[in-house]
């Protein structure tokens, strides 16, 4: 009954700013508590009937007649209304999750993980969304049994004290199986984040564990640990249900066995009545049994709900303000960072890396080489640039202005950048509509993808591609985007030496000569003195910002091409 009241609770939470969900909801509720006391009463007047004998009163039979008809028709509603939620409770959740996610600063999901939240988006919601479906129909059962209760204490008050205490001994034997079926349904649930891992490497690391057999034994034999130990919960939860369901029954054979064999010998019934009394708790096993057995998806759901909530508590509190419209980035005059510093705490090392304190200014029309070693920082920075990252320490200001939480999203539009782990769409979504399939015609050109990809109403033909050709689509996107500020984050390391020469000699020269600040992160020593400027980063900490051509860093004198 908790369960059910903190399923209702949270579902009234969930439609909470969606007026027309929340009055489904009370509707479908509604409904399906008439319908169940329609049931109820229809029980009882059959009774009144089958007691009646060969001449039954005229409001009888009309009673009858019309309670015929309103249960199926309630029945019908409560269904109809339910279909409506689900579809509407779903699509709610589902979305305002995807909207929190996007809003959340890029450092706090790094740390919730990917796992957790593809678990939350796929499994949870789905289960919840179960919920919804269930808790109509819960409650039209809630009703049957209340409905029944009364007709009894109506029909035979004297016999319900044995009804009460029946009730009562099976209060105190469910209260057990049932916390024990959600405690272990929760235990299943926790076990759900890291199986989502398992599935992860499984489709994301098929090669690999492809290759290494030794690599996919370990891998096989850890999954099927956590795959055990969650079907264990799950199944420990279902022996609890199903106890629960049997002990159930056993109590209506007490409580009818109770009526038959020792209430006569303290009580006088009218005739008739008993057998009456006896049928109705027999027509109440039905809607008892429906209880019982929601209940294993409704703990489910309720351990789904809690994840959710926690979740969205997690995201919650740390909107960048990325609800305001984003504008694409307008014209700036300069960038700096001050005293800017970012840490990564890390439980298993004792080593905690810092970037920084670091001071840098950019200005339009330049072309930048951030340079370093493996795990100097060139992405870190990149992020705290990008406004992917808020500082820890210091700040970001442009043309003068710092950015803040409330302004970061907006900040962000300044920028187009690829990420050394980019994610191709397989449409310019964003991009201005506007001869858009005849600019990026020109592009695919310039990026020698005439042959292979080509773009209708805005959507690529295929991204099935090589690493290299994928990253010349994502530069297309890049260059269709038309921002003041470009970052690429080692784009040329999957390119082969002739487009590697373009890119360096060619592409990035032109987007200079627009008047773009370009920063490049790179590994290319031997273009370095394409450049206008070179910042190294050793250890987190520039170790040198200046002429490309004056550089004399651990590789040497430049080579210039
Ligand atoms: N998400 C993260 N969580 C914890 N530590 C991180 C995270 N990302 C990077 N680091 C650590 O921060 C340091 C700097 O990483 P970063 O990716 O910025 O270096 P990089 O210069 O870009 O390296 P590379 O040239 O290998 O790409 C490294 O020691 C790295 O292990």
């Amino acid at each position: 009954m908790l369960q059910l009241l903190n399923v209702a609770r949270y579902l009234l939470g969930m439609s909470r700013g969606v007026r027309m969900s929340r009055l489904t909801l009370a509707g479908v509720i509604f409904t399906g508590l008439l319908s169940g006391l329609a049931m109820a009463a229809l029980v009882a007047v059959i009774n009144q009937l089958i007691t009646a004998g060969a001449a039954p009163s005229r409001r009888l039979m009309w009673a009858f007649a019309a309670l015929v008809v309103l249960r199926p028709a309630l029945r019908l509603g409560s269904q109809l209304l339910l279909l409506r939620l689900t579809e509407h409770s779903f699509y709610v959740l589902r979305v305002e999750l995807c909207r929190r996610i996007l809003a959340t600063p890029m450092r706090h999901l790094e740390e919730l993980g990917r796992a957790r939240l593809m678990a939350a988006l796929s499994t949870d919601v789905g289960q919840i969304a179960t919920a919804v479906v269930l808790m109509p129909q819960l409650v039209m059962h809630l009703a049957v049994v209340v409905g029944f209760t009364a007709y009894l204490a109506w029909l035979a008050l004297p016999l319900m004290p044995v009804l009460l205490a029946v009730s009562v001994l099976g209060w105190f034997s469910f209260r057990r199986a049932v916390g024990k079926a959600v405690e272990k349904t929760a235990l299943g649930r926790e076990l759900y984040d890291q199986l989502f891992q398992g599935l992860r490497a499984v489709t994301e690391g098929t090669k690999e564990l492809k290759m290494h057999g030794p690599r996919r034994d370990e891998f096989l034999a850890d999954f099927d640990d956590v795959s055990r130990r969650h079907r264990r919960e799950i199944r420990h939860s279902d022996v609890a249900l199903a106890w629960l369901a049997t002990w159930s029954e056993m109590l209506f054979f007490l409580a009818i066995g109770l009526f038959l064999f020792v209430t006569p010998a303290f009580i006088t019934l009218q005739p008739g009545v008993l057998a009456s009394a006896v049928l109705a708790v027999l027509m109440l096993r039905t809607p008892v049994e429906a209880l019982n057995n929601g209940l294993p998806a409704l703990a489910q759901s309720a351990a789904a709900i809690e994840k959710v909530e926690r979740l969205t508590r997690d995201l919650a509190g740390r909107d960048t303000g990325a609800h305001s419209p984003a504008v694409p980035g307008a014209a700036w005059r300069s960038l700096e960072l001050v005293d800017v510093t970012h840490g990564y705490r890390r439980e298993a090392d004792d080593e905690r890396f810092l970037l920084g304190p670091l001071n840098l200014r950019f200005v339009p029309g330049e072309l930048v080489f951030i340079v370093g070693g493996n795990g100097s920082g060139k992405t870190t920075l990149a992020k705290l640039i990008l406004g992917l990252y808020a500082p820890e320490g210091g700040e970001v200001v442009m043309d003068g202005v710092p950015v803040t939480d409330a302004t970061r999203d907006r900040y962000r539009q300044h920028f187009s950048a690829i990420f050394a782990d980019f994610f191709l769409f397989d449409d310019l979504r964003g991009v201005s509509p506007e001869a858009l399939d005849r600019r990026a015609g020109a592009y695919l050109e310039r990026l020698h993808l005439q042959h292979r990809v080509r773009v209708r109403d805005g959507r690529l033909s295929t991204t099935d591609l090589s690493t290299g050709q994928r990253k010349r689509l994502a530069l297309l996107a890049s260059y269709l985007e038309d921002r003041p500020l470009y970052l690429f984050d080692e784009w040329a390391a999957d390119q082969d030496p002739a487009f590697k020469d373009v890119f360096y000699t060619q592409l990035l020269p032109e987007l200079r000569a627009q008047g773009k600040t370009v920063l490049v992160i790179s590994h290319d020593d031997r273009y370095y003195a394409t450049a206008d400027r070179l910042v190294r980063l050793e250890n987190g900490a520039v170790a040198y910002d200046g002429d490309p051509n004056e550089y004399a860093g651990p590789l040497g004198a430049l080579e210039a091409v």
